[in-house]
């Protein structure tokens, strides 16, 4: 027997005028996996993302988390279900110290913390993620990576049941990039629930599973991530029709 899925897209739908940015979107994400939500720029990844975190509305189709809808819940509503996310550009409240940013980000949980108890959590979140040593610190003096850890202690604070990162990797250093490699591998070892929009191949390969790949709006491929790698449609949509790059992406 299957498991249960934790997340569902069923013909998700989101229209921009004329433009059609998600266009009958079905895919399921199961407990404890880490999903790739691949495709070229403009192929719909952050407004589908935007859809499940309930930042815009559908315009058909539906999305069911733990066989729930959410398309009439508000986005606070759907992040205290357990549905948390960091951003493609990083979010941060730049004059608050990074504890305080991470306590902000507790406000949603379905059990809030308060006081010492709240920093304590804080801290250890911090620590997590490597930032033990700049609780203090505002966040907007933190060095981009480290924004980029505490948007994730953030969400983390939530207490998600699966965690949406955007392009978290985007921008980093090789070194920096193995670092936040391992440390969403940490997330993954916990049994914590991931879908990633990611540009970053080695990424790909090293931490999802499965991939959903989108074209234009719509899903044109969806399953093991060497497999769809490979898959034609992918490689002519996803990578600009250069064959032997995708190939060679596929084997990395
Ligand atoms: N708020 C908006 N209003 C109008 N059009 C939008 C809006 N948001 C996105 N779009 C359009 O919808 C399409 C999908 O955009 P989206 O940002 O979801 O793509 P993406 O796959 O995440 O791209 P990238 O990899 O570059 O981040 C694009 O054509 C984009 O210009």
């Amino acid at each position: 027997m299957k498991t249960a899925t934790l997340l569902s897209l069923r013909s998700a739908t989101k229209r921009f005028g004329g433009l059609v940015a998600v266009n009958n979107l079905s895919f399921d994400v199961y407990p404890g996996e880490v999903v790739g939500l691949l495709g070229p720029n403009g192929s719909g990844k952050t407004t589908a993302m935007n859809l499940i975190s309930g930042a815009l509305p559908l315009n058909g189709g539906e999305i069911l988390f733990k066989g729930q809808a959410l398309h009439r819940l508000k986005s606070h509503q759907i992040a205290r279900l357990g549905i948390a996310r960091t951003f493609q550009l990083v979010k941060v409240l730049g004059s608050m110290s990074c504890t305080d940013n991470v306590i902000a980000g507790m406000a949603f949980k379905p059990r809030p913390l308060f006081g010492k108890a709240a920093a304590q959590r804080a801290q250890e979140l911090l620590q997590r993620v490597g930032l033990a040593d700049w609780a203090q610190t505002a966040a907007g003096d933190l060095t981009y990576i480290n924004q980029k850890r505490l948007e994730l202690a953030r969400a983390l604070a939530l207490e998600p049941q699966i965690l949406l990162l955007d392009e978290w990797l985007a921008g980093l250093n090789p070194t920096e990039l193995q670092q936040g490699i391992a440390l969403i591998q940490q997330l993954q070892a916990s049994g914590l629930t991931i879908l990633m929009v990611e540009h970053v191949m080695d990424a790909v390969h090293a931490l999802c599973s499965r991939c959903v790949v989108m074209n234009a709006g719509s899903k044109i491929a969806d399953g093991l991530t060497a497999q769809v790698l490979k898959q034609p449609e992918v490689v002519r949509a996803y990578l600009g029709g250069d064959e032997e790059e995708t190939a060679e992406a596929a084997h990395a």
